[in-house]
Formats: structure tokens, C-alpha cells, sequence
């Protein structure tokens, strides 16, 4: 699903009306239909809406969206807090307020008489995409009267005060439970800064120009969904590839074993972990299916073995900081011909010594939480910031950088960022990235392309952590759980081609 900048948005809008052609009016009626609709189906009528709406084509939803909660038996408020001369569909829908059923509350004062209540539904119409500056004066002190008050909260398209594609400076913004957005996410939806302001967040389909979507390009995307690809029938191990996985070290095998079963899992033919002397046990014991690779050093890996036939290494979970292991990750760096992901400490050792970024065979797949991003390519300010050095970044080392988070942001060497959709909060614990990793390098042979790999690995992830929480509180969902719930989450995915 693609996100479009506001100003995108706009010309989607223009191009519906001009081509379908509907007038903006009904494009509005349209919209506001679907608003209406999802409120009937999800709040009981004892709920009191109150609309509040501004002037533009925001506050025009607004009003027609309480025209119809009113019809359907809402007792329904309107406050216009912008006045009664707006935009023309605002006009137009203030016309169409049948003042009989929807109550037009007169002055401030007046609505917060009114408003001490828990079931009012307060329905935030006040500015939408329109959003020129932050909000000041008596709207900032309305927005944060509402946000204080009782009662549940929807924002319309996006929540009031909050800019839909750049960081936003201003302090009153209104504090939705619920965003109903029209038809696509705004990017500011998908920054950790702004959960507080959006809340959980619906797309509504309002039919904008699919002719104009698909022919538009955007350099953001939501994956709503992916296809595996499928071995071929007659496919043997080779087929399936070869994954080895450098990771762990004395007392701390357990990252390399979730690495290596995550792979094991994704459909990778052979299996091999390179461990030092005192943890072969530990790996042969875990997981029968594994080769091991013999490292000769004691505690720490440090030899660069025979690599020379596996299509992916996956290096860096819980691999110690031993000088002999940093010099192991540049010697691969320099001869190893296949595919790369590097994950936790191999991205200690880059921030460490940024200069071996430029070693990075292209391709290759990063996969840092914040503070590894921050900590590889500099702080900064807001999400927004690090998006644009993470599109930086993979173009100039040309490389993949999937960046963690509740919506991971995966970075192509073109400069895409595609966001994923799937995964919660129970997902965020220690040993889920080694299982994020092990899947990239388990998944690779098979989709032979780095960046779809990442993308699907990130996306079957969260999907298994989301099939999780059917069983198991969030509080408790272990990464091993993860790994036990990935065919379903592959089932999910394959059936769906
Ligand atoms: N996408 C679609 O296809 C569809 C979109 N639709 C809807 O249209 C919405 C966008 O409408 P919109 O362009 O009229 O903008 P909106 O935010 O209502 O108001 C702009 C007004 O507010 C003013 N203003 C701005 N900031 C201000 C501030 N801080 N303090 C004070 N004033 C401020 C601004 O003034 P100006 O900046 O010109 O000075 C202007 O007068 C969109 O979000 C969606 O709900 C649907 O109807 C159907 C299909
Ligand atoms: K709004």
C-alpha cells in the first residue's frame, strides 16, 4: 500500500473528480459515508457525538459525517469553531445540516457545559491534511480542553495539529484513540513520536483514482501482505541453499541457536553454525539438524573457515567484542563472495570503525534497532530525520537496511522505505532480532533477492509474533515462540498467492 505526501493526496483527489468523474461534493459525501458507517458498526448509540469541526474540507466531513450519525439516531452535536464561511463543500454540508436532528452548540462556554460526560464521542473535524502551521490561541486551548476531557476520542484523516509528512513543532494536537484515515496511511502515522496523537489508526477505501495510485510513484510503502516463493518440486537441499551462521560465544550460544533453528525454519536446506571448541555441545544438542563449523579458538570465534559454498552468512548475534573475532568479521567482509546480514555486534564493530562500511559488498543486509542505527550513522532529532539518513545510507553503501521497530522501515538501494505492517509489543525482547536474522539468512536462497527477502522475513516475524497473542498475553510471548508459530504465519502466506 503506498503513502502518499499530502500534496499527492490532493492531486489523487483531482484526478478522481476529473476522471471518474465525481464532483468534490459527493467525494466527500463518499468519504464521510464511510466514517459514519464504521462508527455505527463499532459504538452503541447511548455514545453522544459531538463533531467539532473547522473550516476547511476537514470541518466539511465533519458536518456531513454528523448529518448522518444524526439520521441514524445518534443524538448528535456539532461545534464549529471556526465559524459558519469555510471552504465550498464545508458551506455546502453546513446547508445540508438538518439543524432539527444535529444541535449546534453556540460559544465555548457553552460546550464545555455540555461535555461532562463519558460516553460522548468526541469526533475531532477541526483541520485535516490542510494543516498549514501549528496550532495557536483559542484552537490550541479547545484541542487541549478535548484531550483532557472524558469520553472516547476519533480523529478524521488525520489527528488536528499533526503535519501528515514532516515532523510537527506544535504542542496542541488532539489525542486520538482512533484515526479513521482516508485511503492511504500519512507517514506521520508511522513515527514512535506520534503514537499518542493517532492512536490505533483504519484506513477507509474513499475509491480514490486506482489508475492514478498505481501510476504514481511513492517512495514509502505499507507491505499489507506478501507471497513466499515456493520451491520447485523437484528441488533437493542444494535447491533449498546453504546458511551458516557466526554468532554466539561462550555463554552466550543461546542467540546463535535461535539464529540457526530460525533459519532451519524458513526453508533453508543445510544448516551450519561456526562455534568454538567449548560450545559444540551446546549446538549439537540443540539442534541435531545443524553442521558445525569448527572454529579452533576456545571462548570466542576467530578463524575464517571454508565459506566458499554457502549462499549466506548471517553474522554478528551475541558475538562477543574478542579483538580475533573483529578481525574474523573484516576478513569476511574482504573474500566472502555471497550474500551478507549483519545483525547486533557486527554493528558494534562497523559504528566502531566506520570506515569498513565502505568493505560492504553490495547487497548486503543490515539490520540494526534505533540505537544501533543511531549509533552506527549519528542521533537524531525525530524519526523523521533518521528515515531520511537510512534512505541516505542505503543508497550510498548500496545496501538493505531493515530498521527495527513497531513499524520496522525496510531501505532499498534505490532509496525505498518499505514499512511493515505486522508484529507488536510482545516481540520486543531480547533473542527476537536473532530470530529476525537467522529467518533472513534461512529465507534468501530460496527469493535469491535481498531486499524482498527482508521484507518478507520482517513480515512473516511480526505475523508470528501477531498469531502469538491468539494464545499467549503479550507479556509473555517468548522469541522460541515465534519460531514455533512460523509455519503458521508461512501457511498464511503462501495460500494467499
Ligand atoms: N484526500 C481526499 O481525497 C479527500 C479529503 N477530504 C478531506 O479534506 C481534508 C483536507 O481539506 P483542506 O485542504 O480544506 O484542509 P483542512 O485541514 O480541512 O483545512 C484547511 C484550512 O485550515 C486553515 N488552517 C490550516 N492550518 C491552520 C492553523 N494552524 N490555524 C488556523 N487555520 C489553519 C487553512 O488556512 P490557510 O493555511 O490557507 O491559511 C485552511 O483554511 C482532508 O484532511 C480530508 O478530511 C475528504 O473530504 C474527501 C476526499
Ligand atoms: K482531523
Amino acid at each position: 500500500m503506498k503513502i502518499f505526501t499530502v500534496d499527492k493526496i490532493r492531486e489523487a483527489d483531482q484526478f478522481t473528480i476529473e476522471n471518474e468523474p465525481i464532483s468534490s461534493l459527493n467525494l466527500m459525501e463518499r468519504a464521510s459515508t464511510q466514517v459514519a458507517q464504521w462508527i455505527l458498526k463499532y459504538f452503541p448509540k447511548y455514545y453522544r457525538p459531538i463533531i467539532v469541526a473547522g473550516k476547511g474540507n476537514n470541518g466539511g466531513d465533519g458536518l456531513a459525517i454528523a448529518r448522518m450519525l444524526a439520521t441514524f439516531g445518534y443524538q448528535t452535536k456539532v461545534y464549529l469553531a471556526m465559524g459558519t464561511d469555510g471552504s465550498d463543500d464545508f458551506n455546502a454540508n453546513l446547508e445540508r445540516l438538518d439543524n432539527g436532528r444535529v444541535d449546534i452548540i453556540e460559544g465555548y462556554q457553552s460546550l464545555k457545559e455540555r461535555a461532562i460526560d463519558k460516553n460522548i464521542l468526541w469526533i475531532d473535524a477541526l483541520f485535516g491534511s490542510g494543516l498549514s502551521r501549528p496550532i495557536e490561541g483559542g484552537l490550541a486551548e479547545l484541542i487541549d480542553y478535548i484531550n483532557k476531557a472524558e469520553g472516547k476520542k476519533i480523529a478524521i484523516d488525520i489527528p488536528s495539529g499533526l503535519f501528515a509528512d514532516q515532523p510537527t513543532e506544535g504542542k496542541s494536537i488532539f489525542q486520538a484513540d482512533t484515526t479513521l484515515s482516508f485511503q492511504f496511511p500519512k507517514l506521520a502515522f508511522l513515527i514512535p513520536e506520534n503514537e499518542a496523537y493517532v492512536g490505533d489508526w483504519t484506513i477507509l477505501d474513499i475509491g480514490l483514482s486506482r489508475e492514478y495510485i498505481d501510476q504514481t510513484e511513492s517512495s514509502f510503502e505499507l507491505t499489507k501482505h506478501i507471497k513466499l516463493t515456493k520451491a520447485s518440486k523437484f528441488a533437493h537441499k542444494g535447491d533449498r541453499g546453504r546458511c551458516t551462521i557466526i554468532a554466539g560465544g561462550y555463554t552466550r550460544m543461546g542467540a546463535a541457536v535461535l539464529a540457526a533453528r530460525a533459519a532451519l525454519h524458513s526453508g533453508i536446506g543445510l544448516i551450519t553454525v561456526q562455534s568454538c571448541q567449548k560450545t559444540i555441545n551446546v549446538v549439537q544438542q540443540s539442534i541435531p539438524e545443524a553442521l558445525i563449523l569448527k572454529d579452533c579458538n576456545e571462548y570466542s570465534l576467530g578463524d575464517f573457515l571454508e565459506y566458499g559454498n554457502q549462499d549466506v552468512l548471517v553474522v554478528g548475534p551475541a558475538l562477543g567484542f574478542a579483538e580475533k573475532t573483529k578481525k574474523l568479521f573484516v576478513e569476511i567482509l574482504k573474500n566472502y563472495k555471497g550474500q551478507l546480514v549483519l545483525d547486533a555486534d557486527a554493528l558494534t564493530y562497523l559504528s566502531e570503525n566506520t570506515e569498513l562500511l565502505q568493505l560492504l559488498p553490495k547487497g548486503t543486509i543490515l539490520t540494526p534497532h534505533i540505537g544501533e542505527f543511531d549509533r552506527l550513522f549519528g542521533k537524531h532529532d525525530n524519526h523523521f530525520d533518521r528515515l531520511k539518513k537510512l534512505q541516505q545510507k542505503a543508497k550510498k553503501h548500496q545496501i538493505i537496511i531493515l530498521l527495527k521497530g513497531k513499524y520496522s522501515a525496510i531501505a532499498s538501494p534505490e532509496g525505498q522505505i518499505y514499512f511493515n505492517s505486522t508484529g507488536n509489543n510482545s516481540m520486543a525482547k531480547g533473542g527476537s532480532g536473532d530470530v529476525l536474522a537467522g529467518m533472513i539468512g534461512g529465507m534468501f536462497p530460496l527469493t535469491k533477492n535481498p531486499l524482498q527477502t527482508a521484507i518478507n522475513a520482517a513480515f512473516l516475524h511480526g505475523l508470528s509474533g501477531d498469531i502469538a497473542t491468539d494464545t499467549y498475553d503479550e507479556d509473555y510471548v517468548t522469541p522460541s515462540i515465534l519460531i514455533e508459530n512460523l509455519h503458521l504465519a508461512q501457511k498464511m502466506c503462501t495460500q494467499t498467492q
